[in-house]
């Protein structure tokens, strides 16, 4: 990676828009661009938070009017000099741009680059400018609040506190060697351990948020299944309000697993419309009926649906095992079809997926099984699994060191146990010592050109 700050260029604004945003950044990043634009004055004379209009040319051939916007180091997003050409939003106009601007000097930027510089400038740290990425993904009011607590420092700021606490640890033990000879105790073994315990706390509190964290950023899952024909597909179909799986009155219609996303009251969902199980000696349905079984293991939550039109008893249990986390939502279609002297039983959710009913109470009831109070009051929510792996090796090495405590594991090897619980919070933050560049090619190669 480099990391020398020369200028780099790149298109900041997707393709489609009125107007395009095209964004310069480094230590010559007025002289790059005064190369191309000619305004009343150069760039290199403006101030930091000024708009100039101007055109931009190659020889006597004007290829835009646009707007240079000015940023002074060390106000900018990246901390840097930096201009942002606002030309007319067509393709070719930011291509010619881009050419002039690599002609007169500038270098083409790498995904994520801009944020790479704010990191290492000191404007965001790591789980912040992952948090950037999240923010310009997020497609509900539930992944933007995840991302906005994250992006703003909420999350960041819980983990420097729980650094803290044990620095001060470690402090405490390396003073104790440095009064070995006379055997004394400065960091309370009691008091140690009550510390230890109330930060492993902290460390599972944080672990266990990322099932809503992750949930929330992908969409939770929810498996649509059951016996053929009841109407899965139907109302896949009926919550997209659109035509997007087959549905017929063949049982076997679906094979494929078919995957669609749905925003329900800020929660984006993603749905699984999955094949009928039943017992087939068709080779492909069977294919298709082991792909139902790993969605509904791969879902947080299970639809099982049942046709009230062939219901002669009770409700039947499901033929497809759950795990305890796993909620169930047993949904009945078919009510316009049920016979006459039939009556919903008791947690059950009486829908008809082909006429529209019901499917209301059934969007509250996938909305209330999630439970996003957390997210809305600004508590910090994990939701990147470089986090959840960092913060498991943080709670494993603590466990380690609190068997350590237990046992009269020595001072310095305590101490030891405490620094690895330090190094594995602040890979997340990226803070103590900065990221080396393998992790950082491998963050932000996730992010868009222009980010
Ligand atoms: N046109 C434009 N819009 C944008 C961005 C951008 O870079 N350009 N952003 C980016 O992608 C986001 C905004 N982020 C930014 C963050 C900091 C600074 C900045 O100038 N910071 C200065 C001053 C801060 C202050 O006044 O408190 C600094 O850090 O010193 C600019 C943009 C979203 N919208
Ligand atoms: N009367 C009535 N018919 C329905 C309803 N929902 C679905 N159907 C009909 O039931 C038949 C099967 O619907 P599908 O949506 O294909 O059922 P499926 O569960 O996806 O079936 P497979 O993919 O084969 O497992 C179709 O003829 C639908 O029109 C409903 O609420 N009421
Ligand atoms: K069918
Ligand atoms: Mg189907």
């Amino acid at each position: 990676m480099n990391t020398d700050h020369d200028t780099i260029v790149a298109p900041a604004t997707a393709a489609g828009g009125a107007i395009a945003v095209i964004r310069i950044s480094g230590g010559e990043a007025f002289a790059v661009c005064d190369r191309i634009f000619r305004g009343r004055r150069p760039l290199a004379e403006a101030d930091g938070y000024t708009v100039h209009y101007g055109t931009v040319a190659e020889g006597d051939r004007v290829i835009d009017d646009v707007l240079a916007a000015v940023f002074r180091a060390p106000h900018s997003y990246t901390g840097e000099n930096s201009v942002e050409i606002s030309c007319h939003g067509s393709s070719y106009i930011v291509s010619e741009i881009l050419r002039l601007l690599t002609a007169a000097g500038g270098r083409m930027a790498q995904p994520g680059e801009f944020t790479i510089r704010a990191y290492l400038a000191g404007k965001l740290d790591l789980s912040q400018a992952e948090a950037v990425a999240d923010m310009i993904a997020s497609s509900s009011r539930a992944a933007h609040a995840l991302a906005s607590t994250q992006m703003r420092g909420g999350y960041s700021e819980e983990l420097e506190s729980l650094r803290e606490k044990l620095l001060n640890l470690t402090s405490l033990l390396e003073l104790e060697l440095d009064f070995s000879e006379e055997d004394v105790e400065f960091a309370d073994r009691t008091a140690l351990r009550a510390t230890m315990q109330r930060i492993a706390a902290e460390i599972d509190r944080l672990r266990s948020s990322f099932a809503l964290g992750n949930a929330i950023r992908e969409g939770v899952a929810v498996a649509i299944a059951g016996a053929p024909n009841v109407g899965k597909s139907t109302l896949l179909n009926r919550l997209l309000n659109e035509e997007r799986a087959m549905v017929s009155e063949i049982a076997g219609t679906t094979r494929d697993v078919i995957e669609e996303c749905a925003n329900i009251g800020g929660v984006l969902f993603r749905f699984l419309d999955t094949a009928g199980i039943r017992p087939t000696d068709d080779r492909l349905e069977q294919m298709g009926i082991q792909r139902t079984m790993s969605s509904i293991e791969r879902a947080q939550i299970v639809i099982h649906m049942v046709d009230a039109s062939t219901l002669t008893g009770p409700v039947p249990a499901p033929d497809f095992p759950l795990r305890p986390e796993q909620k169930l939502l047993t949904v009945v279609n078919k009510t316009d079809k049920a016979p006459a002297a039939w009556r919903l039983p008791e947690g059950v959710v009486g829908i008809s997926a082909k006429h529209g009913e019901g499917i209301d109470a059934l969007c509250d009831a996938l909305r209330e099984s999630v439970d996003t109070e957390a997210l809305y009051h600004g508590d910090p929510v994990v939701s990147n699994s470089r986090h959840y792996e960092a913060l498991s090796a943080a709670r494993e090495a603590l466990g380690q060191a609190l068997e350590g405590l237990a046992h009269g594991l020595p001072t310095d090897l305590l101490s030891e146990e405490i620094r690895q619980v330090i190094t594995h919070l602040g890979a997340i933050t990226g803070r103590g010592a900065i990221a080396p560049d393998e992790i950082l090619q491998n963050i932000f190669s996730k992010f868009c050109i222009g980010k």
